[in-house]
């Protein structure tokens, strides 16, 4: 059953099936004439690679699979073992910064030596070696020889690390500080001797998505009025409609890019400039209006920004873990410093728990776990993070970019092409919205959608004594208990009395045996906030270990880049368009064609 690539195809009756391709499968094609992808075969893997389906306790999981994933049914579980919710729930508790996060993982397909023999995986992957690796500032991002230390942000003395640039960490911190509290106090004045009461972020990737989640999440604590705006896109739309919203001479512009040759980036600054500039005319006010968040100090300059207000950060830092660096100024802005650092803070306690607390305590590597369990075994191709909180509905897309980027890898470390499934799809929407779309699909589909809930105990919003919160609660709590334990066709014909046709009462069945995870905390402070994004944080990390891939590199999105620049240069003529197929070339004499200008 190694090397499947399975389409995590969900059918039968109270068990989750063999995915369509499965034993003997070994290869796919993508698209019809393109290079098929080719998988390992166990045999031709040299035993003793200490790799993936050649781990002993792969192997041993394996055959746990294949023999015992029929009789995996929550319903049989939970009778069997009335302790079932003890066994498999953990609450991670810090008193300074106070968060709380219970992980209940009792609805899963899981048995106890299920869990611990994925627990000896991750030992066997040496996980345990590779975090101390990270902690420590040794170059785990081998492609690109670097260090992975976005823990050094928020580290706040505790752990030792040897490396150049982390001692520069509390210095921008200060600086960041300096800057956010002049801005936010109205000390800091526009060109006219104006207050600012708009900031736009111009960023993208990394240099976005966790700014904006983050904004969006900690909004009870934010300064409502300063309005917070972030522009990503390079469709000048996105620009456009942002800055018909700002006056220039209450507006500051933060540019972040960690590299500050983004194209998308680099051309919103420019052209955000260029309307600034209409308005000042003088290039001396820019100074007053445009931040850099950068490792480029010679492409800021030469952008025009001073190094005074330039926001330092390093090379160890990944794009997508870069929100507590400088690149989290909009954040410090937007909710104040000092939440700011209660944000790193609670990373921090993340940190110290994924280090330290035995793998049957952690709470990362239980996730990490449950996901390979159903990513490897399953063939899940998908999973799925459901916050039932407003303030999180841009989480999964915060960590489609986290997860994807980092374990969207088809190659190991050292080269090889895996034999097993890495990185799932991650996406996502805030509850209760998705119950009126897709959910239909999670319940009653053919597809093993495990799914993360997550909910806060108390609302920022307690409108009418928090009624609109207890509902939304009782969907938290139906959704997973729905999707575990299903309705049966006895229930569905007792309900519909016996006039019912066979059609309606089947499709009115929910099979069930349906997996998720429930993560609960009492608020949803900036603190537990911080928690939350390392656990997942450190999940994506003890996955990508498991699957001996580089979780720190992003060399899928070097391709298209690099054509994109090549065509842009062909779009004025028709006759300048060569070197493509015909589908590409002919969709290029079609824009040339219909154009206005
Ligand atoms: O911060 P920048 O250097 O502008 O990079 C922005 C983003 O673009 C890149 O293409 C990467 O895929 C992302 O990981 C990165 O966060």
């Amino acid at each position: 059953m190694s090397g499947k690539l399975a389409t995590g195809e969900y059918s039968s009756a109270q068990a989750i099936r063999e995915p369509v391709l499965g034993a003997g499968k070994t290869s796919v094609s993508i698209g019809g004439s393109g290079t098929p992808i080719t998988l390992m075969s166990s045999s031709a893997a040299r035993s003793s690679d200490r790799i993936g389906t050649n781990y002993s306790a792969w192997k041993k999981l394996q055959e746990i699979y294949d023999t015992q994933h029929e009789k995996l049914v929550l319903k049989d579980l939970f009778a069997q073992d009335p302790q079932r919710f003890a066994k498999f729930s953990r609450e991670f508790v810090s008193e300074d910064p106070a968060v709380r996060i219970l992980l209940d993982f009792s609805k899963n397909l899981i048995t106890e030596h299920i869990l611990s023999t994925l627990l000896d995986l991750v030992r066997e992957a040496d996980v345990e070696t590779w975090r101390d690796k990270m902690f420590a500032g040794e170059h785990i991002n081998t492609s690109e020889d670097r260090a992975v230390l976005h823990v050094a942000l928020r580290n706040f003395d505790e752990f030792k690390i040897n490396k150049a640039g982390v001692d520069e960490v509390g210095k921008v911190l200060a600086h960041m500080k300096e800057f956010s509290e002049a801005v936010r106090s109205g000390a800091w004045k526009g060109y006219t001797g104006k207050t600012i009461n708009t900031i736009v972020n111009i960023g993208i990737g990394g240099s976005d998505l966790g700014p904006v989640m983050v904004t969006e999440a900690l909004k009870p604590y934010a300064k409502r009025d300063l309005t917070a705006h972030f522009v990503s896109n390079i469709d000048g739309t996105h620009l456009a409609e942002t800055l018909r919203l700002c006056d220039p001479e209450r507006t500051l512009f933060i540019i972040a890019s960690k590299t500050f040759t983004t194209q998308e980036t680099i051309t919103n600054a420019e052209s955000a400039r260029d309307w600034f500039l209409a308005t000042a005319k003088d290039k001396a006010h820019v100074a007053k209006h445009f931040v850099a968040l950068s490792t480029n100090t010679k492409a800021v300059t030469a952008f025009g920004i001073a190094e005074q207000n330039m926001f330092q950060f390093w090379d160890w830092v990944g794009g997508r873990y870069s929100l507590w660096s400088a690149i989290g100024l909009s954040i410090a802005l937007v909710i104040g410093f000092d939440n700011f650092e209660q944000l790193l803070r609670g990373a921090h306690a993340m940190d110290k728990h994924f280090k330290t607390a035995p793998l049957e305590q952690n709470l990362p590597v239980l996730l990490a776990v449950i996901g390979i369990w159903y990513n490897d075994f399953y063939g899940a191709q998908t999973h799925a993070l459901l916050p039932y909180d407003q303030y999180l509905h841009r989480f999964a897309d915060y960590f489609q970019q986290g997860d994807m980027e980092s374990n969207g890898k088809s190659v190991t470390k050292d080269g090889r092409r895996v034999n097993y499934q890495t990185g799932p799809i991650i996406w996502g929407a805030a509850g209760t919205n998705g119950q009126h779309s897709f959910y239909q699909l999670v319940h009653q589909g053919t597809k093993l959608i495990p799914a993360d809930f997550l909910a806060p105990t108390t609302s920022h919003n307690p409108i009418d004594h928090s009624k609109h919160h207890r509902i939304l609660l009782s969907n938290f709590f139906a959704q997973p208990e729905a999707l575990a334990f299903g309705k049966t066709e006895e229930e569905v014909r007792k309900e519909l009395g016996p006039n019912a046709s066979n059609a309606l009462v089947k499709s009115k069945i929910f099979e069930g045996n349906r997996p998720s995870n429930s993560i609960m905390f009492p608020l949803l402070t900036p603190a537990t906030l911080g928690a939350l994004i390392a656990l997942y944080e450190h999940k994506i990390f003890t996955q990508g270990v498991v699957w001996g891939i580089n979780s720190f590199d992003q060399m899928g999105v070097e391709l298209g880049k690099v054509l994109a620049k090549n065509i842009l240069k062909q779009l004025d003529k028709p006759e300048d368009v060569t070197g493509h197929d015909s589908s590409t070339t002919g969709l290029i004499h079609y824009y040339q064609k219909w154009r206005k200008e």
